[in-house]
């Protein structure tokens, strides 16, 4: 039988994790976006449905990161196939949790599938990336890559692409915090500054080596020193309310380190132990309650898997058999 059908899930993304703007993302487990891809004979990639998004985003392909970044792909492969997707968004857009990623690692990821996976994972990630593009106008990959190859990521180099995977300890977990306002990456890109003095670069380039070290040796001193943004935070702090007390309440919590998830406003923290974790996240509401602004919690481990296959008509025939 061949595969005419697949829903596929992709996870939420903290990226950039302090220190590694555009350079570091990790997946947590939920919330994450699913899609439903199915062959058709139209030649066409369209979007037929949108469920969740309350009429925001738009269903033209060539708009929507999922239709974006199937095109992209079938392109690539030399392949005329119509598609039809049916996205089911499960965050809001401008989340800083990696909306628009979700959306295209699952997109992509079904596409592949459907297609009888003439490529690797690491090989269709520039496809996601495109998909950025269209979202913020710039294919960075700190949240597709740990979207579509799970776990927690490291971009050493865009051109050429060089990915790596970077093992974390079993007991780090991640706090993510959502104030439901509204950040857009795009503007919130637009506001930093294009250069960065020598003194500050060094401090952050050395955060960035230390937390890789601290994750791979285990070291939760080093990974709590090492979760420090002296080039970024200063700017997009700025934008989001409550962030200071917020940070302070984490802290005080026991989390190993706090800061921005994506571009805001969610706020992520990493902490030894779930049990830390949703004592820093009900820290954290405590500031927004205090605010009158509403939260959404997400406590989770690093995911390892990525995107995950929900169903596909081969499943489906399988279970009547
Ligand atoms: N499938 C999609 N999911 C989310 N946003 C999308 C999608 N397709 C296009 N967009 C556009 O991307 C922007 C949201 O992306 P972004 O600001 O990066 O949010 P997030 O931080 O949640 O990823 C919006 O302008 C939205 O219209
Ligand atoms: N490195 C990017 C990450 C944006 O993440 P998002 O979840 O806010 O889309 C940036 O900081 O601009």
């Amino acid at each position: 039988m061949s595969l005419d059908y697949i829903k596929v899930f992709a996870p939420a993304t903290v990226a950039n994790v302090a220190c590694g703007f555009d350079v570091l993302g990790f997946a947590i487990d939920s919330p994450g976006d699913e899609v439903e891809l199915t062959k058709s004979d139209t030649g066409e990639v369209r979007i037929t449905k949108i469920i969740g998004d309350g009429g925001k985003l738009p269903t033209d392909a060539d708009k929507n990161t999922a239709g974006v970044v199937v095109k992209a792909f079938l392109e690539a492969i030399g392949s005329k196939q119509g598609i039809d997707i049916v996205l089911h968004k499960h965050m809001p857009l401008g989340s800083g949790m990696g909306s628009s990623a979700a959306s295209s690692a699952a997109a992509v990821y079904a596409a592949n599938k459907l297609m009888g996976s003439p490529l690797s994972d690491l090989e269709i990630l520039p496809f996601a990336m495109e998909g950025e593009r269209i979202a913020c106008g710039s294919a960075h990959a700190d949240n597709v890559a740990p979207s579509l190859l799970g776990g927690f990521t490291l971009i050493r180099s865009y051109s050429p692409l060089d990915v790596v995977k970077i093992d974390v300890p079993d007991e780090l977990f991640a706090t993510v915090v959502h104030p439901k306002i509204v950040v857009n990456t795009k503007d919130a890109r637009k506001i930093l500054k294009g250069q960065v003095p020598l003194d500050k670069a060094i401090r952050q380039w050395g955060n960035v080596g230390a937390l890789i070290a601290g994750l791979l040796q285990k070291d939760y001193g080093l990974i709590s020193r090492s979760l420090e943004d002296v080039i970024i935070e200063p700017v997009r702090s700025l934008l989001l309310p409550g962030f200071d007390e917020a940070k302070q309440a984490a802290l005080e919590a026991g989390a190993l380190g706090f800061g921005i998830s994506g571009s805001g406003p969610s706020l992520f923290s990493l902490n030894r132990g779930k049990k830390t974790a949703e004592t820093v996240a009900h820290a954290i509401k405590s500031v927004y309650d205090g605010l009158g602004i509403e939260t959404d919690l997400f406590v989770s481990a690093v995911n390892q898997q990525g995107p995950s296959i929900i169903r596909s008509n081969e499943s489906d025939s399988a279970k009547t058999i």
